[in-house]
């Protein structure tokens, strides 16, 4: 994780992605302060502003932007396997990604956050969990001790990891679903909202329900 920015010599910033998951990660950034945001990139943007943050056009901006001296960036977009991708090719162009914890997140001092991490308001990271980077821990989810967490995982509003649990890359666990202690799911496996999964679920699949089944595999 970056070292925490002085609030008197604000750090420029730039956010990818101007959607509903970025108006969040603003949100949290505002209250962190430190930062000073420049805009967002967004392709498929309807409006020039998201709630205050100019939009700046598509990721083209991103090398001018380096260029121009910005160094500093977060991936606000919600997609796993895309907010992963951008994530690392941001790393290669030479930007730091920061991760963003909302000061009423409480995230152990034992656990470890990588970088490009969102973690929302009410969420909780207990000791000795591992974050990898551009996972987002999503409101009031719980990750319990000594949790393995891939890169670009996506853990929903109110679900709950057990300890010991271990979620692959771009695993993303639905809305208020629960996953048992020791329990392992494969890289890019959705788990539907309000699942409880009891036992381990293979890669690329769609797992629903109590206890969670495992739907016909998904495309890679
Ligand atoms: C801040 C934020 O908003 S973070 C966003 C977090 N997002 C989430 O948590 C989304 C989780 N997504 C889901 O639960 C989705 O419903 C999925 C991924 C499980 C399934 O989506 P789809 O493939 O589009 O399924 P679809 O809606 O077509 O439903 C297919 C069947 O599964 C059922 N189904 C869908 N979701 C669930 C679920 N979570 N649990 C049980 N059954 C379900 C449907 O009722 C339907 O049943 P039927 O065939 O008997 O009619």
């Amino acid at each position: 994780m970056a070292a925490s920015p002085d609030p008197a010599s604000p750090v420029p910033l730039v956010i990818i992605g101007g959607g509903g998951h970025a108006k969040v990660v603003i949100e949290i950034i505002r209250a962190i302060g430190g930062y000073h945001i420049l805009g967002c990139t967004d392709a498929a943007a309807t409006a020039a502003e998201v709630i205050g943050v100019p939009v700046l056009g598509d990721d083209d901006q991103l090398p001018r932007l380096f260029a121009a001296g910005v160094r500093h960036a977060f991936v606000a977009i919600g997609a796993n396997r895309l907010r992963l991708a951008l994530g690392q090719r941001l790393l290669q162009q030479g930007f730091t990604l920061i991760s963003v914890l909302h000061p009423a997140a409480v995230v152990s001092p034992t656990a470890v956050v990588g970088r490009g991490v969102a973690v929302m308001p009410g969420a909780v990271i207990n000791a000795c969990a591992v974050i990898g980077d551009f996972a987002i821990i999503n409101t009031l989810a719980a990750v319990e001790h000594d949790c393995r967490l891939g890169e670009g995982v996506h853990v929903a509003p109110r679900a709950a990891l057990a300890g010991n649990v271990t979620l692959d890359t771009c695993v993303s666990v639905g809305i208020g679903a629960v996953v048992k202690p020791g329990v392992r799911i494969g890289a890019y496996t959705q788990v539907g909202a309000g699942a409880a999964v009891v036992s381990d679920l293979a890669a690329n699949c769609l797992a629903m329900g109590v206890p969670a089944r495992p739907r016909a595999p998904r495309p890679a």
